[in-house]
């Protein structure tokens, strides 16, 4: 669990970050959001002391980071960022054991959990252990940042802005393998992105940030919904609103006793993927998976924030 108290971070007379209190539960994603500028990176840097707070506090798990020395912190906590900073000179496998490594692990240890990693990240070991990452797509590069800051398995990673340069299709995947790893390792995660459907897709809880302020901490449903302030409704993108709400609920949660034509969607897709099933086929209700339907009326009323 982190818990940041009265955080504020001065450069000369502008505060990067100003008093900024919020708390990250064990296994729980926060993404944090805001326009450039508004102190997303200066707040995540804090947490594993890149940056170090003018005044406030950090505790981990109950134990205050200003108490520890900052290179054993950071050997704790996973840190991965945009154009995924590896090592140029180092191949594939010597880039994600580097924490490992310095915390002693035996070789046998580093070489498992190297290919563990390069598995997990759907990089077959054989193939990938031993390239230099010029020789990686810029998709690989990311993903082995990403295994990179996991090697040691971290109970806290923050990542910022970890998939800004992927392409859609790559990104929605990353998203979603980054999604299926934290759940299994119940790492906590704090993720920095300019992406609102990033944000609503990953986060437990969304922060949003303007010019050094929490503006709104809170799960994505209220984000949406009851924003706190015309900033933070504004940012959300009024007109995409309906999206993003059916985005958050899958199939199974609306499926409602029927029978309806056509193939039937995964219980895992989302009211999103349905609604544009429905609109690009023109179909009125769709079969689910394993029993029931879907119907445009349902959609219509989940878009609009009403119970089902
Ligand atoms: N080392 C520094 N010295 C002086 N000012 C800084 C420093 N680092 C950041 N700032 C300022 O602090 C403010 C917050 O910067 P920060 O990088 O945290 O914003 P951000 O929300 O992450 O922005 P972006 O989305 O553009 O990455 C900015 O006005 C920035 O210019």
């Amino acid at each position: 669990m982190i818990e940041i108290e009265n955080l504020t971070k001065r450069y000369g007379p502008l505060a990067a970050v100003e008093d900024v209190s919020l708390t990250v539960e064990r296994g729980r994603i926060a993404a944090l959001v805001g326009t450039s500028g508004s102190g997303k990176t200066t707040l995540l840097r804090m947490i594993n002391r890149l940056v170090e707070p003018t005044s406030g506090r950090v505790r981990i798990d109950g134990t205050d980071t200003a108490a520890l020395p900052p290179h054993l912190l950071r050997r704790r906590i996973g840190y991965a960022i945009q154009g995924h900073g590896l090592f140029p000179h180092r191949s594939v496998a010597q880039n994600i054991a580097t924490v490992p490594r310095l915390l002693g692990w035996d070789r046998p240890r580093i070489a498992a959990r190297v290919d563990e990693l390069l598995d997990l990240f759907q990089l077959p070991p054989g193939e990938f252990r031993d390239r230099m990452p010029h020789e990686l797509s810029g998709g690989q590069q990311q993903r082995v940042g990403v295994a990179r800051a996991l090697a040691a398995k971290p109970d806290l990673l923050l990542m910022d802005e970890p998939f800004g340069a992927l392409d859609p299709v790559i990104r929605a995947q990353a998203q979603a393998d980054l999604r299926r790893i934290q759940r299994e390792l119940g790492t906590t995660l704090v993720i920095v992105t300019h992406d609102m459907a990033e944000a609503i897709t990953l986060g437990d809880r969304i922060a949003v940030m303007e010019r050094g302020r929490l503006l709104q901490y809170a799960p994505p449903r209220e984000i949406l919904t009851a924003p706190a302030t015309p900033f933070v409704a504004r940012l959300i993108g009024t007109d995409e609103r309906p999206f993003h709400l059916l985005s958050l609920t899958c199939v199974a949660d609306l499926a409602q006793p029927g029978e309806a034509e056509g193939p039937p969607l995964a219980p895992g897709a989302s009211l999103r993927d349905a609604l544009a099933l429905c609109l690009w086929s023109g179909r009125a209700a769709l079969p689910v998976e394993g029993g029931g339907v879907v119907t445009l009326d349902a959609l219509r009323r989940a878009a609009e924030g009403l119970p089902p």
